[in-house]
């Protein structure tokens, strides 16, 4: 990365090396000081190894803030694994991770995960289960209401939220465990494969609600996803990894209005990002 690309510019918060979990004092610090425009995340000399297997050996990426990256690639390539060292739910072993010039840390970020019956607390009511973390935001119970309701307002459904998760559909529980990670409005949202366990009806009724809410919020979002037709779908951009040791096999733009919906899934743009994230993905899993 050259600092006479005109595509970057100079990162004005000071060292950010300096202020991160893993500072270290290798050359990715001076790669820092340039990125991409419109950059909300900067990822410099990321290193995770699992015993002898090097998943990610000095990677560098730019996320841009605002917008929903999907992130594709071939099955163990670390799609999981990457998109928890960003959130800091997961260490690795050198690099530097900030957003905005911040850590994971002091950055508000909401987790949606695949399974949500282990993702909700099953002796809190639905209510409370979405209350619970605006009890780290210190705000006054009015403020969490106030919260609540315009995040039920977004989502405009109907699900009786006095009940225990145990007596709620997947799709329901899945549901409150999305709600649960936007009540706290994050910076930043990870989506891991957060519709994989569901039935297809619940699938594509909750990815046309997930989709309106997070285009009114505009939340920085990284879903993790299996599904194709999903990754684009969803997608300002479809981020394309190799097998491992892990890198950027290609980073596609799709920029069709929203909402998206079947209809979209016909138009030879959404094809023709389909198809190329086809052939790359391709290319990838027949690597020997
Ligand atoms: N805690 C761990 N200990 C050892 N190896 C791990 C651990 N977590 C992940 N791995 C390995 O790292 C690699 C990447 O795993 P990860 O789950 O991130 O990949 P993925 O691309 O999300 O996989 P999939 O497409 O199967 O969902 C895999 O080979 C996996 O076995």
């Amino acid at each position: 990365m050259s600092p006479d690309d005109s595509a970057l510019r100079l990162v004005s918060a000071g060292n950010p090396a300096e202020a991160g979990d893993h500072a270290d004092t290798g050359d990715h610090a001076e790669r820092f000081r340039w990125f991409a425009p419109g950059t909300h995340i900067t990822i410099r000399g990321l290193t995770k190894t699992f015993g002898d297997t090097v998943l990610y050996e000095d990677f560098d990426l730019d996320l841009p803030r605002g917008k929903v990256v999907s992130i594709f690639g071939p099955n163990g390539c670390g799609k999981s694994t990457l998109i928890n060292m960003i959130s800091g739910i997961m260490d690795y072993d050198a690099g530097t991770i900030l957003f905005d010039g911040k850590t994971a840390r002091e950055t508000k970020i909401g987790y949606v995960f695949q399974n949500y019956r282990e993702a909700g607390f099953p002796w809190l009511r639905a209510i409370d289960n979405i209350r619970y973390p605006l009890k780290f935001l210190r705000l006054t119970k009015a403020e969490q209401d106030a919260r609540i309701e315009k995040l039920l307002a977004s989502f405009n459904v109907s699900i009786d939220l006095n009940r225990y998760p145990y007596e709620l559909s997947g799709g329901q529980q899945q549901l409150v465990s999305i709600m649960r990670a936007l009540v706290i409005d994050p910076e930043v949202l990870f989506l891991d494969e957060p519709f994989s366990a569901l039935d297809y009806e619940m699938t594509l009724f909750l990815r046309d609600k997930l989709q309106a809410v997070l285009t009114e919020m505009q939340v920085t979002s990284l879903l993790v996803s299996h599904d194709l037709d999903e990754a684009v779908e969803l997608a300002d951009e479809v981020l394309l990894l190799t097998r491992k040791p892990t890198s950027v096999a290609a980073r596609i733009p799709f920029d069709a209005p929203r909402p998206r919906n079947a209809e979209t899934t016909v138009t030879p743009e959404f094809i023709d990002v389909k198809t190329r994230s086809l052939e790359i993905f391709q290319r990838e899993v027949r690597k020997p």
